[in-house]
């Protein structure tokens, strides 16, 4: 949102920052070009040293990637663009109308469009002395949520006059968000009057070697599928998607248990994302398609993938309800 747009400029006011991955212009080579450049330039997210990464990176990578992603965010695309910008712009609209005038609502992508620095700016120019930020990533990974905090305190680290800042902490296993998860993926099943002999829990994958130098996500993303499954009658299972590069990544691999299941009986699954607040092309395209088309070519014979949390009123009233905490004793009552 631009100052221009938002009706009221004052000072002492706060603003709440949803921040997600961010995602292309448009699906062409060319601006998928632009976002992966970006994106894999990133030291928290390619951990080999420059001096090795950057010629396979601007040699190889965005050589070739560009025009296979481009083709995948094809599928996906919507009347509203890319699908991670159309729902995080409606997460922000909804949260905006939640918390009423008092708070200023935007949204920012870490990679491409808007950026974290100018939607910091534009807060600040709205009057925001106080700023959540507010990744929206359940599980903290420092690929992703680290990554949004450190755009965010090298934008500060511009400013002759800075904003508060409090940030969001990671909500793997906040009560609120197993709880909505687990509403979320019943009322779908419930609409599709589906009975899936086993619920599949994929998360974005990462480097093995991330989980043995400490990162926590691994974790995380464990926790989750716990306590999502303790709640749920479906027998669960874990999977890591979306691998990237030769290096060894989290398993097992989505792909391969969409495989092998059918070899062992099960035909028929439903697949949820619950390490993605909104829906992309890593959900919509990776599960939704090729996913799909893996399980039943290897004798599968039902598949549904389930939605993200997305602007649904249950995945709203969560983000409301963990945002608010994290305002207490700012401008709006918890
Ligand atoms: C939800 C958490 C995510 C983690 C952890 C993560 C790690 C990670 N990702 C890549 C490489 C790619 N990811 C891509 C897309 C993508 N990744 C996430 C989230 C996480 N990534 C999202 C939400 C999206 C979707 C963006 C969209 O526009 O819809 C892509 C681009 C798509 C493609 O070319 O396949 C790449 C590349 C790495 C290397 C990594 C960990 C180190
Ligand atoms: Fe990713
Ligand atoms: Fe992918």
């Amino acid at each position: 949102m631009k100052p221009a747009d938002h009706p009221k400029v004052e000072h002492g006011r706060t603003g709440v920052l949803l921040i997600n991955l961010g995602t292309p212009d448009a699906p062409e080579a060319a601006a998928v070009r632009r976002y992966l450049a970006e994106f894999l330039s990133d030291p928290r997210v390619i951990e080999i040293p420059r001096i090795a990464w950057l010629p396979i990176l601007h040699g190889i990578i965005l050589r070739t990637r560009p025009k296979k992603s481009a083709h995948a965010y094809k599928q996906v695309w919507t009347e509203e663009g890319s699908p991670l910008a159309a729902i995080t712009r409606r997460q922000a609209e909804a949260l905006q109308k939640r918390l009423g005038e008092d708070v200023v609502v935007d949204f920012a992508m870490r990679y491409g469009n808007p950026g974290i620095g100018q939607s910091i700016e534009n807060l600040a120019e709205l009057g925001c002395e106080r700023i959540l930020a507010a990744p929206l990533y359940p599980q903290y990974c420092a690929a992703t949520t680290a990554s949004a905090i450190d755009a965010v305190f090298g934008k500060l680290a511009s400013m002759r006059r800075q904003p508060a800042l409090r940030t969001l902490p990671p909500y793997y296993d906040d009560p609120l968000h197993i709880d909505a998860l687990k509403s979320g993926i019943q009322d779908q099943l419930a609409a599709l009057d589906f009975e899936p002999q086993r619920l599949l829990l994929s998360f974005h994958g990462m480097p093995k070697r991330t989980l043995e130098r400490g990162d926590p996500y691994h974790c995380h993303c464990q926790k989750t599928a716990r306590l999502l499954s303790e709640q749920l009658k479906i027998p669960t299972d874990i999977a890591f998607q979306s691998r990237f590069g030769r290096a060894k990544w989290l398993e097992p691999a989505t792909d391969k248990v969409l495989t092998d299941y059918p070899k062992q009986g099960i035909k028929r699954i439903a697949i949820a994302a619950p390490g993605f607040s909104a829906d992309c092309v890593e959900t919509v395209e990776e599960l939704g398609i090729r996913g799909s088309e893996t399980f039943l070519a290897s004798g599968g014979e039902a598949f549904a993938r389930l939605e993200c949390l997305n602007d649904s009123p249950v995945g709203m009233d969560m983000l409301e309800a963990i945002v608010r905490r994290e305002l207490a004793g700012w401008t709006v009552e918890s």
